[in-house]
């Protein structure tokens, strides 16, 4: 291996050296990477995707709209905060780990214009200080008090110590839709992470609104990063494949015993193929309703499609446990996060 090449290989496994709670500690650094390092990245991620033989990424967004629908397993799930999103970032530009801080701010202004012409009405609000857009901590603040904007990344040592938090905050930011149920977060993780939010009770709605969103800058010219077995190319290995991670918060006072024991509500999502995080994403904890983020953990050798599936079947069993874990039987109120 080259000096250069030497150099980068400690690159990606720095916030895992840095970290001892890491989980996989490995960030790509460049989409190259998962090309030059595989020795070392692609049985990370068959280990952790758990996958055998050869397999290529399909995708298929072919999610029925009025089939996985929450009342069903319960009429009380009539109003629950469902979330969807992609992690992509875009060809020709370092993943954000080896970003500097011109880069970050030319991608920054490449997708305002992109903003300004894809055709869904909504509005960019930038953290860049100077930015034609900024906002002030106040307004960031309460974009994340609504689960809108991710939080303060100098914060979270992972980010630190890998480099994707260096130069904070320039070149982050987050476009969010008029009628706010789509958002893009710029800078975080990945150079994008393409988000809907959706108040109700079908999860093919917002599937729906999230593939729309895709599919507007996709038009608009802007054109992903790619890898020929593992699909969407992700700075974070367990976000390959299709990017996708979609959720609900629920409330689960029974299992979690009213929010103290989040370990157990998290063994069992384990058990079904899910993950349990708290309120406020991932490290956050729940509340004293045990309020959770439930998602399905696979995103590479399943499509988008499946995600939601994955996500429906394990709602199932979860919520039939947390029936089982109260007293008679009963489950208490479920879902609503105002
Ligand atoms: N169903 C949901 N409804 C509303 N907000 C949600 C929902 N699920 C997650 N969120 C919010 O989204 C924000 C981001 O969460 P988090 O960082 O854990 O996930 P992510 O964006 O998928 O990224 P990563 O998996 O890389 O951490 C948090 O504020 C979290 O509370």
């Amino acid at each position: 291996m080259s000096e250069e090449d030497q150099q980068h290989f400690l690159d990606v496994m720095m916030g895992g050296l840095a970290n001892d709670d890491s989980s996989v500690g490995v960030y790509a650094t460049r989409p190259e990477d998962y090309d030059i390092f595989s020795f070392y990245l692609e049985p990370l991620i068959r280990e952790y995707h758990k996958i055998e033989g050869s397999t290529k990424q399909e995708h298929d967004w072919n999610i029925p709209v009025g089939e996985y629908v929450l009342t069903k397993i319960d009429p009380r799930l009539e109003k629950v905060s469902m979330r969807a999103r992609v992690a992509r970032n875009v060809k020709g530009f370092n993943l954000p780990p080896s970003m500097d801080k011109a880069e970050r701010i030319k991608f920054e202004n490449k997708m305002v214009e992109v903003f300004d012409s894809f055709g869904i009405p909504g509005k960019y609000h930038s953290l860049t200080p100077g930015h034609k857009n900024f906002i002030s901590d106040k307004e960031a603040d309460e974009l994340r008090h609504k689960h809108f904007l991710f939080n303060d990344m100098t914060t979270d040592n992972h980010l630190t110590s890998s480099g994707v938090a260096s130069d904070w905050p320039f070149g982050r930011g987050i476009w969010i839709s008029t009628d706010e149920t789509k958002m893009i977060w710029i800078g975080e993780e990945d150079q994008l992470r393409i988000i809907s939010i959706v108040q109700g009770n079908d999860l093919g709605q917002v599937d729906k609104s999230l593939h729309d969103l895709l599919t507007g800058i996709e038009k608009s010219g802007l054109q992903f990063a790619e890898h020929q077995t593992y699909g969407v190319v992700t700075t974070c290995p367990t976000n390959m494949g299709t990017g996708k991670r979609q959720s609900i918060l629920g409330k689960f006072p029974n299992i979690t015993k009213q929010g103290t024991d989040e370990k157990k509500l998290k063994d069992l999502a384990r058990s079904l193929g899910l993950q349990a995080r708290g309120i406020g994403g991932e490290h956050s904890n729940m509340d004293k309703e045990g309020t959770a983020d439930i998602s399905p953990s696979a995103r590479f050798g399943v499509t988008e499609a499946i995600v939601t599936k994955r996500l429906w079947e394990g709602l199932i069993k979860l919520y039939d446990l947390e029936k089982q874990a109260g007293e008679g039987g009963e489950r208490q109120n479920c879902c609503i996060i105002q």
